[in-house]
């Protein structure tokens, strides 16, 4: 396919998504169903230009002056590609495939400078109903946070120290994959693969370091939220929203696989696929405890667990630099929802930690009603609990590995916080809380 007809090909896809509401993997794919004859190539290239706008999709609409798949195309590529009006119709002109030419009042609309005088949420590319939301805890670095969290986020790896070191891991990932990975300043044990367009992303899956279970996929900020929870070797744990494992696995390794860990999730087939990465990553110290109907299968953990882990279920707003189609579809309702089902487990989670035990609640949302609100509401319920102090959190990091956070997270009262901005990482929220003994 010509570039030109890729250009014709996003906006079809865009309008797909934009009228039907539909889930932008699920356009992509029927998009290439209807198309045979597009090669792996010109799929990956449409793909990027699609997820490009919806990365930009507001301020890209508004630099247009219209809302659909065409006006969002037409406005990347000014102010996101750079083009002026008449880069803008080279671009886009070819005699087979290509979009219309542009209109007089497209012409006239991307002419201008429109977006210095756009509302924040137009700038930021976030949707307005949740300015206040975001506002109340980015303060004025909402918009600046918002671009930041709109761009593309670099693939972290996380070296599983059951197995290997971060000096061998990353040789061996240099001479697979030839390039070097980036070694980031907050975490000695991440690996850090940037974004580079033209070779897409690195298959890390299929790579030795992969397969032998030296390396693991998970954002730093995944890591970190990991590593703050503070679950340290003979411990007694439990990850009660485990899911694939993420969590677990960074926990078994900081453990040394010495105490136990019990992963649980209430929907069974998202701990599917934790058997295969446990036995890849050599962990002997994970118990899987999937639910059963009418038993309940962590009855005997009662009042036990030195640490519960609550990975909370989230709308997941911190990762839209993954998945810039969520920030479009997210609805107050499902907001709701998520903070109902966050009430759920928390007052479950508290079943389980001894007295003298800690509850860490960690989600991957920068929304205050998800992060520090329900802290401060758990609180009220469990009067039992107290937050440990961010700064102590952070500091016991620190010493253990030999590294200073200082901005790079956010102390707030209930727990702490990072962001693509501040932190180079997705957005996430932790607190810890201790029992009284
Ligand atoms: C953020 S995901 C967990 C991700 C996982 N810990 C990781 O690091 O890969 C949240 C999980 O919570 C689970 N969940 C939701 N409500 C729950 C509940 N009441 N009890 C246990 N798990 C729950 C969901 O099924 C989902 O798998």
């Amino acid at each position: 396919m010509t570039p030109v007809a890729r250009i014709s090909a996003a906006i079809e896809v865009l309008d797909d998504v934009f009228s039907r509401r539909r889930p932008v993997a699920d356009a992509l794919k029927d998009w290439g169903l209807a198309h045979r004859f597009a090669g792996s190539k010109d799929r990956r290239a449409i793909g990027d230009l699609v997820f490009d706008a919806l990365r930009h999709r507001a301020s890209a609409a508004w630099a247009a002056g219209g809302e659909d798949g065409r006006a969002v195309m037409l406005g990347l590529m000014r102010t996101h590609r750079g083009l002026d009006v008449a880069g803008i119709e080279r671009q886009i002109s070819g005699e087979r495939f290509a979009p219309e030419p542009l209109s007089a009042e497209e012409r006239a609309a991307l002419a201008e400078d429109r977006l210095a005088a756009a509302p924040d949420p137009v700038r930021g590319d976030y949707p307005e109903w949740l300015a206040d939301e975001l506002g109340r805890v980015l303060g004025e670095t909402t918009v600046a946070e918002m671009r930041a969290m709109a761009e593309v986020a670099p693939l972290d790896l996380r070296v599983n120290t059951l197995k290997c070191d971060a000096d061998r891991a990353a040789r061996e990932l240099a001479s697979e994959l030839g390039r070097q990975p980036e070694r980031p300043a907050l975490a000695p044990l991440c690996l850090r693969l940037p974004v580079e367009p033209e070779r897409g992303e690195p298959h890390i899956a299929s790579t030795e370091s992969f397969l032998k279970g030296h390396i693991e996929i998970q954002d730093l900020g995944s890591q970190l939220a990991a590593e703050f929870a503070g679950a340290r070797p003979g411990m007694q744990v439990l990850d009660i929203c485990a899911g694939g494992g993420g969590k677990t696995l960074a926990m078994a390794a900081a453990m040394g696989n010495h105490g136990q860990i019990f992963a649980y999730d209430s929907d069974r087939r998202r701990l599917a696929p934790i058997h295969d990465r446990l036995a890849r990553a050599g962990i002997r110290n994970v118990q899987v405890r999937a639910p059963k109907p009418n038993t309940d299968v962590l009855d005997d953990l009662e009042h036990r667990m030195d640490l519960v882990l609550v990975d909370a279920p989230c709308t997941g707003t911190g990762t839209w630099r993954r998945n810039p189609d969520a920030k479009w579809r997210i609805r107050p309702g499902s907001l709701a929802e998520r903070i109902k089902d966050q009430v759920a487990v928390l007052d479950q989670a508290a079943r389980y930690v001894r007295p003298g035990g800690r509850l860490a609640y960690i989600t991957c949302s920068l929304l205050p009603s998800e992060n520090g609100d329900q802290i401060a509401a758990f609180l009220d319920r469990h009067p039992g609990f107290s937050v440990v102090d961010p700064a102590s959190v952070v500091a016991a990091y620190e010493a253990e590995a030999m590294v200073v956070l200082g901005e790079a997270v956010t102390l707030l009262p209930q727990g702490l916080m990072m962001t693509p901005l501040r932190s180079g990482t997705d957005g996430f929220f932790v607190s810890v809380m201790t029992l009284r003994s």
